[in-house]
């Protein structure tokens, strides 16, 4: 019997799944508040997505994108914004388009499903319960999960073991660069989507192995990858 070439998909959360910014925006000009700074714009806290919590909470703190508090003020802008992203979690966050019907035809045609994401697990979870789509899902990788985190291939390459199949075997679809590069260094065929929070560059720039419109433009893709 020959094997489906991709019997296992990856799929980024903030980007790819969810549209996230407003509330992540909103979190982090609370936190910018709270400790008296002004607000910035939802454009510019788009670029800062896409590396984790901390490093969310180090860029809006110093509006740069390698800025680096001190660590007191780091401290205190790290606990405000999870204080403030607890509440603002769910508010205007949504699936983007497409995504619960490629999650739907994916699932459908036999493909085991995994979310692999840098968001801490405290907000991963919760926000996939409450949109939905968490029961699409055998295995849910955030930031704090493992040692390390995307683009390190680690979580992906922790997913090849849990559902036993070969790094070719799995696709990754996802927004950032970060996605692409743990794909890529995984040895996992990579998908981007357009949309999402890039921080430069056309979504032709990542390098992927295929750019789709969305999740049900991917399921087309991987079904009509075929066999070995
Ligand atoms: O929390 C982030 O930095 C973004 O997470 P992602 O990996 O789901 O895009
Ligand atoms: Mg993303």
């Amino acid at each position: 019997m020959t094997l489906p070439r991709i019997q296992v998909v990856a799929l980024d959360l903030d980007g790819t799944l969810l549209d996230t910014l407003t509330d992540l925006a909103g979190a982090a000009n609370a936190m910018r508040q709270q400790l008296g700074l002004p607000p910035l714009p939802l454009e510019r806290v788009k670029t800062y997505v896409g590396d984790g919590m901390a490093s969310l909470v180090k860029r809006t703190l110093t509006d740069q994108r390698d800025g680096e508090p001190t660590p007191g003020l780091f401290e205190q802008g790290l606990e405000g914004f999870k204080r403030c992203y607890d509440q603002l979690l769910h508010d205007a966050t949504r699936a983007y388009p497409d995504v619960e019907a490629g999650l739907q035809q994916m699932q459908a045609a036999g493909l085991r499903l995994a979310c692999i994401t840098n968001k801490p697990k405290r907000f991963t979870e919760p926000l996939l319960a409450s949109t939905g789509l968490a029961p699409f899902f055998e295995l849910i990788l955030s930031g704090d999960s493992l040692a390390e985190k995307k683009p390190h291939p680690m979580p992906l390459l922790h997913a090849c073991e849990f559902f036993k199949v070969q790094p070719a075997h799995m696709a990754m679809i996802g927004d950032s660069i970060n996605d692409i590069l743990a794909a890529k260094q995984a040895g996992c065929l990579s998908i981007a989507v357009p949309y999402g929070y890039r921080h430069a560059g056309p979504v032709e720039a990542l390098g992927a192995d295929h750019v789709v419109a969305g999740l049900v433009e991917a399921a087309d893709l991987l079904l009509n990858m075929g066999s070995h």
